[in-house]
């Protein structure tokens, strides 16, 4: 399982463009990442946004639907917010960070898996 982080604040939503491999680099996606063995998904979130932004996340339910990455990989994403008292993000291991707003989900650039969750994150921003 793969889990991304739906974090939204004042109607954005965070968005982090990928450094590498080639295929994905200057693409668009949520933070998050592999869920470890006897790890559970909210805890996995938890670290990869500590990891990957510096900042901590209270992680609420998943949204939208499981995406499937490969035969035995899915994506999920849940919503989250910074916890009170959080740094600020940034971007540890990624190129930038955005907070976008409803307007810009479509015409971003997107790994593709991710665009299936347009309509749900839309939702979640209006
Ligand atoms: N974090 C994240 N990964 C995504 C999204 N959409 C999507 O297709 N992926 C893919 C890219 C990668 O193949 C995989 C997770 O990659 P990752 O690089 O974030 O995970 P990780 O830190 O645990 O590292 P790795 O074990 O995959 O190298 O899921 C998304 O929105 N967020």
């Amino acid at each position: 399982m793969v889990v991304g982080a739906a974090i939204t604040r004042g109607g954005r939503l965070l968005v982090q463009q990928r450094a590498f491999p080639a295929d994905a680099e200057g693409r668009w996606e949520l933070p998050g990442g592999r869920v470890d063995p006897g790890e559970d998904d909210r805890a996995a979130l938890a670290r990869e946004c500590r990891e990957e932004l510096g900042a901590d996340v209270a992680v609420g339910d998943p949204v939208g639907p499981d995406v499937p990455l490969k035969p035995d990989l899915l994506l999920r994403v849940h919503t989250a917010e910074l916890a009170p008292g959080s740094p600020e993000p940034t971007a540890v291991e990624h190129r930038a960070l955005r907070w976008i707003a409803p307007t810009d989900l479509d015409a971003l650039d997107w790994l593709p898996a991710d665009r299936a969750l347009i309509p749900a994150l839309r939702a979640l921003l209006t």
